[in-house]
């Protein structure tokens, strides 16, 4: 039989009620639909308040959905047995800051069941996993907020999870340190942890998730492999061009999606479509095209897009 999946959430939907008489709602979350494969390194990818940190607290019996339904490994998450499987690294890691890294990391290891030995060992060798070796006997209140980090990565695996929820890991950190996190989350996956990895970061996504989903106002407003959700773009072409003033290119009455003024020379992107009357009129008009190729979306502009698409349509937020 095929193992459940790590997560499973189907139209799963959350309004939070506000104020003193709870007659004010925020919508946080809208007929999400979410599913990841047993070790995946799964994104979700959204601005603030986008319904991350919700879809999380939701996923780990923190928050009761309004509607719809979240799985882990086949259970609800109401069940211990489903959270046992399960480590967590919050946004904003608030470890006991006067224990040291190993004392903290012992006490949720403790918590997980392990004793003896078997906790001794298992505390020394994600301490080991994580760096943090050398400063395991230091009091947390002296680390470092890339420090804090690792030591909440060390937490969240001593028990071994089949499935790690990161919310944020590498946000606030310096280059180096986000480099750590990521090889970190890299080795998970190797081991064949399955991770849930939420961020408003790019170039994580890019460099860790096998799929992402894009959450906008608390819907997905995207989802696939980066490589499928970047070649998904319309196509366009890319145009260099030189002898003419970006006010006349503008004049020729073609949708241009794109226009940088460089130097002494016009980029413009164009739909694939227009490119052949583009180039005739540019030439016509004494225009030298020193470059023309496709343009190749990054998964930046299309998580522009997404927002910007997003904008113009119902979001969540506050509704009454
Ligand atoms: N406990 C709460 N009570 C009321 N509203 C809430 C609560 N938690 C979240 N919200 C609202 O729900 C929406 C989604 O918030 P959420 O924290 O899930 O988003 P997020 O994508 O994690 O954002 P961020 O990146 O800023 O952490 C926001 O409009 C937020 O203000």
């Amino acid at each position: 039989m095929d193992s459940p999946s790590p997560i499973e959430i189907r139209n799963l939907s959350k309004t939070y009620r506000l104020g003193f008489l709870m007659n004010r709602q925020v919508r946080a979350l809208q007929s999400l639909d979410l599913s990841l494969l047993p070790g995946q390194v799964y994104g979700l990818l959204g601005p603030n308040g986008a319904g991350k940190s919700t879809t999380i607290k939701i996923l780990l019996n923190l928050v009761q959905p309004s509607g719809g339904e979240a799985r882990l490994f086949g259970m609800p998450p109401s069940e211990r047995e489903a959270r046992r499987r399960v480590g967590y690294v919050p946004e904003n890691p608030a470890p006991y800051e006067y224990l040291t890294g190993r004392e903290f990391v012992t006490l949720s290891g403790r918590l997980s069941g392990l004793s003896g030995k078997e906790l001794d060992d298992r505390v020394s060798e994600v301490l080991g996993m994580v760096q943090m070796t050398r400063a395991a006997n230091l009091q947390i209140r002296r680390y470092s907020k890339g420090m804090v980090q690792r030591v909440a990565l060390a937490q969240a695996l001593v028990s071994k999870p089949a499935l790690l929820i990161l919310d944020e890991p590498t946000s606030g950190l310096d280059p180096v340190g986000r480099r750590q996190i990521r090889d970190l989350i890299l080795e998970e996956r190797h081991r064949g942890t399955t991770v849930l990895f939420c961020t408003h970061i790019i170039p994580d996504v890019e460099a860790l998730c096998d799929r992402v989903a894009v959450l906008v106002g608390g819907r997905r407003v995207r989802e696939g492999s980066v490589a499928e959700l970047v070649s998904s773009q319309t196509t366009h072409v890319e145009m260099t061009v030189e002898g003419l003033p970006l006010e006349r290119i503008q004049a020729m009455g073609i949708p241009l999606e794109l226009t940088r003024q460089l130097e002494n020379r016009v980029l413009l992107h164009v739909r694939e479509s227009d490119a052949q009357p583009m180039l005739k009129r540019l030439l016509e008009q004494g225009g030298r095209v020193t470059q023309l190729h496709p343009a190749r979306f990054s998964l930046e502009e299309l998580f522009l897009r997404a927002l910007e698409e997003a904008k113009q349509g119902p979001v969540g937020g506050e509704i009454s």
